[in-house]
């Protein structure tokens, strides 16, 4: 058994970013830049109107002035007639303005009468004009290490940026094995129950950034394994779940020998999660996890979602949070122990409560669960308003 934190070393050392390709920008959605992308122009492209109101030159903006009324400037059409002392233009928000040194005054604190304007006896200073360049400069390199947010994509819109140079998805194989297996829909046997690895895997994946692949069910025998394992061909990463302890139809490590696996580990000192293995295999990473449900959640935040995150060109620390015990806990042993629990807000710190239960068979508790508590390997028993780390669900 090896520390989990030695156990994300070598599976992070088993993954690479994957090239980049060029999508359309309306496809960039949760996908990581490979290279900064570069504004096509400045942004506001010239001076612009933030209010509707009356453009007027700097020296006609006295209280209590009377201007007149001559031209218009809306968005996307601005005045470009001749400007005259007194001449105030109308002016709407996102209008360039007529000469540079201006101001806009707001429609509502005028006095219109015709075609005349007269200005309040008390002037705001806020010229109401966005200057030039204001949001950013023609040139100028965005490139944020994470996957595009909605927000991003905007910018990236204003930015003129129609095509992006994004890191390639990863491909993952999805692959669960038993013979007791059967997928939701199905009516399960009297010895049988539902396949719910593969949705929690798929999501997980996904929503890291990954395009995934649901294969069949694999049986517990050797010639069933090695043709599911062949439907992988071509992909990135392989993600089995069960099969993976010491019991007589534990076959995917064997198989997966036969196959070529260069292993890099199998069982880590983690609670859930213990028979973990992982390897290189043809062209593609293996990553074998136990088959309980919780296991296989634990290891998809712990392992999956970083090698995702490092194949597509990220950073793939997570990094704990801290919080405060609401209950007391006892001693760890030898292997640390990621535990369902609850997290609500605390004076200072969140406070943090563990289930009674921690069978990491009980999919109902991991989805009530909202952070796994972290208890390191060898901790000692920890009292409540003691700070302790976790990972957020
Ligand atoms: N003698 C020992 N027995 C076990 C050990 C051990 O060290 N010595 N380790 C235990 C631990 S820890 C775990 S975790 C499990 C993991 O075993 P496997 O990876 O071989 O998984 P399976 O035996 O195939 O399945 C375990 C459990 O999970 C259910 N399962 C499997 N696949 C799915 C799926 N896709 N969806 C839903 N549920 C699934 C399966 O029916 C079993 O109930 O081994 C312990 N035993
Ligand atoms: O991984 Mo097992 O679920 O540690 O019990």
């Amino acid at each position: 058994m090896i520390p989990v934190e030695e156990a994300l070393a070598k599976v992070l050392d088993l993954v690479r970013a994957l090239p980049s390709e060029r999508v359309a920008l309306r496809a960039g959605a949760g996908r990581v830049l490979a290279a900064p992308a570069v504004a096509g122009l400045t942004q506001p492209p010239f001076d612009a109107s933030a209010m509707d109101g009356y453009w007027l030159a700097a020296a006609d903006h006295r209280p209590g002035a009377v201007l007149r009324v001559d031209g218009e400037a809306a968005a996307g059409r601005g005045y470009t007639g001749p400007l005259a002392p007194g001449q105030a233009v109308r002016i709407f928000t996102g209008a360039p303005t007529p000469a540079p040194a201006g101001v806009v005054v707001l429609q509502e604190d005028v006095t219109r009468a015709g075609e005349t304007i007269t200005l309040p006896a008390s002037l705001s200073a806020n010229p109401n004009i966005r200057p030039r360049g204001q949001d950013f400069t023609e040139g100028m390199a965005f490139f944020p290490r994470r996957a595009l947010t909605p927000r991003d994509l905007g910018l990236l819109a204003a930015m003129n940026v129609a095509e992006l140079e994004v890191h390639r998805r990863p491909v993952v194989a999805i692959i669960a094995t038993g013979d007791e297996l059967v997928m939701p829909g199905e009516a399960p046997g009297p010895d049988q129950i539902l396949c719910s690895n593969n949705f929690t895997l798929a999501a997980a994946a996904e929503a890291a950034g990954a395009e995934v692949r649901m294969l069949p069910i694999a049986r517990d025998n050797e010639a069933s394994l090695r043709m599911i394992f062949g439907l992988a061909e071509g992909v990135d990463l392989i993600v089995t779940s069960g099969g993976a302890s010491v019991g007589a139809h534990d076959l995917v490590g064997a198989v997966a020998a036969d196959l070529g696996l260069e292993r890099a580990f199998w069982k880590i000192a983690m609670r859930p999660g213990k028979p973990l293995m992982a390897g290189r295999m043809g062209g593609a990473v293996l990553l074998g996890m136990p088959g309980n449900p919780v296991a296989a959640l634990v290891c998809a935040k712990l392992f999956l979602e970083p090698m995702l995150a490092a194949m597509q060109g990220l950073a793939p620390a997570r990094t704990p949070l801290r919080a405060r015990l609401g209950a007391a806990t006892g001693p760890t042993g030898p292997r640390s122990h990621y535990m369902r629990a609850r997290l609500e807000p605390g004076p200072d710190l969140p406070m943090i409560t563990p289930f009674e239960s921690q069978d990491s068979a009980q999919m109902m508790l991991l989805a009530e669960a909202n952070a796994l508590l972290i208890r390191p390997l060898g901790d000692g028993p920890r009292g409540a308003g003691e700070i302790v780390e976790y990972l957020p669900l």
